[in-house]
C-alpha cells in the first residue's frame, strides 16, 4: 500500500489539535487532521457548547418561574424540549462549521474523515468513513483523541438503556424522573438542568459528598442549592444492582441505612471518563499508557516515543478545554517558535456551570493547609454582595485562601452568580502578584459582583 508522507499528523479534531494543525500548516508544514466523527471534538459537539447552551435554557425556565419575586407577572412556564434541542443544535452547528471551514480552507492543511490506528511508531492507517483505507507517515504525530463516558461495573447496567452526556441531550421529551449516577461536573450540571426543565431528579453519588475535590463547605452548599431546587441528593451510596422496570429503571443502593430501591424513568451515567486509546494500536507504536489507558507524556507533552505527542484529555490530568488549548500553545512554542515551554506549574482554573456557578482557581483550603504554610481564609456569603442582593440571587459564597506571610492569594472558590468571572479576576490578581490587601483596597465600580473583593478580603475567618 502507498504511504503518504506528511510533516505532521493530528489524530482527533479536539480542542488543542485543531489550532495546532492550523498553526503548523501556516508554518508551512504539510499537515493532516484525522477525525472519525465530528470536527471540533467533545467540547463543541457533546460537551461544553451544547451543555452551556442548554444550561442557559434551564436558567431562563428557573427565572421565569421566579418571575413574581421580581414583580413580573407570568402565567405558567412550559419547557418545549424540541425547541431547547433545536436551539442547542443550531449553536453546535455554527461552531462545528467554523472548525470545518478552518480545517478545510487553510493552506497546507487537510482533513481526513476516518479512524486512525498506528501500524508503526510513525505510521498510521486510516479506515475511512467513506470506505477504504489510507496509510500515512510523519515525523511528528499528535494524539488528541479525548475521553468518553466510563461505565461502572454494576450488576445489570447493560440491561437498561442508560444515558450518557451525548444521549441525554438528544431526548425528545422531558424525562419524568431522571436518576443521575455520579456527583461530579457532568452529573451536577445535568441534574439541575433537567430539574429546571421539569423532571424529578435523584442524584446517586458514591462518594460521601458532591464535588468531592472541593472543600467540604463548598460541597455542602452545592447540595443545599440543589436540594432547594428540588433535586434529591443521595450520597455515600453504593449502587449494587440496576434493573429495568415497567416505568423505566430501578437501582438498588446501599447506604448507611441499608439497602433500598431508587426508581426512575431514565438513568444518566456520569461517573468519570475513560480515554479513547483502544482503537489506536499504541502498542504497535511503542507509545506507553498508564494503568487506566491514558497516554503517558512528559512535561513537554512528548510520549514515550520521540516525535509522538499527547494533547488534551487523552493524556489524563485535568480534563478541560482550556487545558487542551494550552497544550497547543506549549507545543507551538516548542516546535514552531524554538522555545522550551513546559506544562509544569501552570494554573488550572475551572468553572462548574450549575447555577449559581462555581468558579475555582488555585488551592482549596484543604490543599493549602496540607502544605504546612501559615494561611488565612477569607469567606463571605453572596447575600453580602450588593449586586447579588439587588438581583435577587444570593445563594452561595466566596472564599479565598491567602498566604499569611506574603499576603498573596493561594486559591479561591466563588460559588455564586458570575462565580466563574469573579474567580477569573482573582486569578488575574494571582498572575500579577497582586496581594489580597491590594484587592481589598482597590476601587471597583459599584455595584459589580467583582466589587465584592473589597469586602471579601476585609475580614478573615479566625480574626475577631
Ligand atoms: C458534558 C460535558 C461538558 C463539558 N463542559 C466543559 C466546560 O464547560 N468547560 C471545559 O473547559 N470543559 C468541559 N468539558 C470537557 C471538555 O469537553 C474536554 O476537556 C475537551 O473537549 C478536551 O478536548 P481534547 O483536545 O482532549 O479532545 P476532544 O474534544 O475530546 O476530541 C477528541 C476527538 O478525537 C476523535 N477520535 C478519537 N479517537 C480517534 C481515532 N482513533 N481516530 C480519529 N479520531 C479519533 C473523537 O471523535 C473526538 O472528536 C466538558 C465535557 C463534557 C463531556
Ligand atoms: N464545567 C466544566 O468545566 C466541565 C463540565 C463537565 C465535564 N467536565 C470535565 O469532564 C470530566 C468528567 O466529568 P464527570 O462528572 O464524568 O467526572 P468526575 O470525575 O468529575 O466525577 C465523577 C463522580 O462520580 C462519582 N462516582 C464514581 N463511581 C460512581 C458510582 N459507581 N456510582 C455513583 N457515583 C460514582 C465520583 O464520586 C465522582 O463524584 C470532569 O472531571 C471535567 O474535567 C468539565
Amino acid at each position: 500500500m502507498d504511504v503518504e508522507r506528511f510533516d505532521a499528523i493530528v489524530i482527533g479534531s479536539g480542542q488543542g489539535g485543531n489550532p495546532l494543525a492550523a498553526a503548523m500548516a501556516e508554518h508551512g508544514w504539510k499537515t493532516v487532521v484525522v477525525e472519525r466523527r465530528f470536527v471540533g471534538g467533545t467540547c463543541v459537539n457533546v460537551g461544553c457548547t451544547p451543555t452551556k447552551t442548554m444550561v442557559a435554557s434551564a436558567r431562563v425556565a428557573y427565572l421565569a418561574r421566579r418571575a413574581a419575586d421580581f414583580g413580573v407577572e407570568n402565567r405558567g412556564v412550559r419547557v418545549d424540549m424540541a425547541a431547547v434541542r433545536a436551539r442547542k443544535d443550531a449553536v453546535v452547528e455554527k461552531w462545528r462549521a467554523g472548525s470545518y471551514k478552518r480545517l478545510t480552507e487553510t493552506k497546507n492543511l487537510s482533513l481526513m474523515e476516518g479512524e486512525a490506528a498506528f501500524v508503526g511508531s510513525h505510521e498510521i492507517e486510516v479506515t475511512l468513513n467513506a470506505g477504504g483505507t489510507r496509510r500515512l507517515t510523519a515525523e511528528r504525530i499528535f494524539i488528541d483523541t479525548g475521553v468518553r463516558t466510563a461505565v461502572p461495573a454494576i450488576e445489570g447496567i447493560d440491561s437498561v438503556e442508560y444515558l450518557n452526556n451525548e444521549t441525554v441531550m438528544e431526548l425528545g421529551a422531558i424525562p419524568e424522573h431522571l436518576i443521575v449516577l455520579g456527583g461530579g461536573y457532568i452529573a451536577l450540571e445535568f441534574a439541575q438542568m433537567f430539574r429546571r426543565f421539569g423532571s424529578a431528579v435523584t442524584v446517586v453519588q458514591k462518594g460521601d459528598r458532591l464535588a468531592e475535590h472541593e472543600d467540604e463547605d463548598v460541597s455542602l452548599e452545592i447540595s443545599q442549592i440543589l436540594r432547594e431546587d428540588g433535586v434529591e441528593v443521595v450520597v455515600s451510596a453504593e449502587t449494587l444492582r440496576v434493573e429495568r422496570t415497567s416505568a423505566g429503571v430501578r437501582l438498588t443502593v446501599k447506604t448507611m441505612i441499608g439497602e433500598w430501591p431508587v426508581e426512575g424513568s431514565h438513568l444518566l451515567v456520569a461517573v468519570g471518563r475513560v480515554p479513547n486509546t483502544e482503537a489506536l494500536g499504541l502498542e504497535r507504536a511503542g507509545v506507553e499508557v498508564d494503568e487506566r489507558g491514558f497516554v503517558k507524556v512528559d512535561e513537554w507533552l512528548e510520549t514515550t516515543v520521540g516525535g509522538v505527542y499527547g494533547i488534551g484529555d487523552v493524556k489524563g490530568g485535568p480534563e478541560f478545554t482550556h487545558i487542551s488549548y494550552d497544550d497547543y500553545r506549549v507545543l507551538k512554542a516548542n516546535l514552531l517558535e524554538g522555545k522550551k515551554r513546559s506544562t509544569k506549574g501552570r494554573p488550572v482554573p475551572y468553572t462548574m456551570f450549575m447555577d449559581p456557578e462555581l468558579g475555582r482557581i488555585g488551592m482549596t483550603e484543604a490543599e493549602a493547609r496540607a502544605t504546612g504554610k501559615k494561611i488565612k481564609v477569607a469567606k463571605m456569603p453572596m447575600a453580602w454582595v450588593a449586586r447579588a442582593y439587588e438581583s435577587g440571587e444570593t445563594r452561595g459564597f466566596m472564599k479565598a485562601v491567602v498566604d499569611a506571610e506574603t499576603d498573596l492569594i493561594l486559591g479561591a472558590a466563588c460559588l455564586g452568580v458570575n462565580g466563574g468571572e469573579v474567580a477569573t479576576q482573582i486569578q488575574i490578581a494571582m498572575m500579577g502578584g497582586v496581594t489580597a490587601s491590594e484587592l481589598r483596597d482597590g476601587i471597583w465600580s459599584h455595584p459589580t459582583f467583582a466589587e465584592a473583593l473589597n469586602n471579601l478580603f476585609s475580614k478573615y475567618e479566625d480574626e475577631e
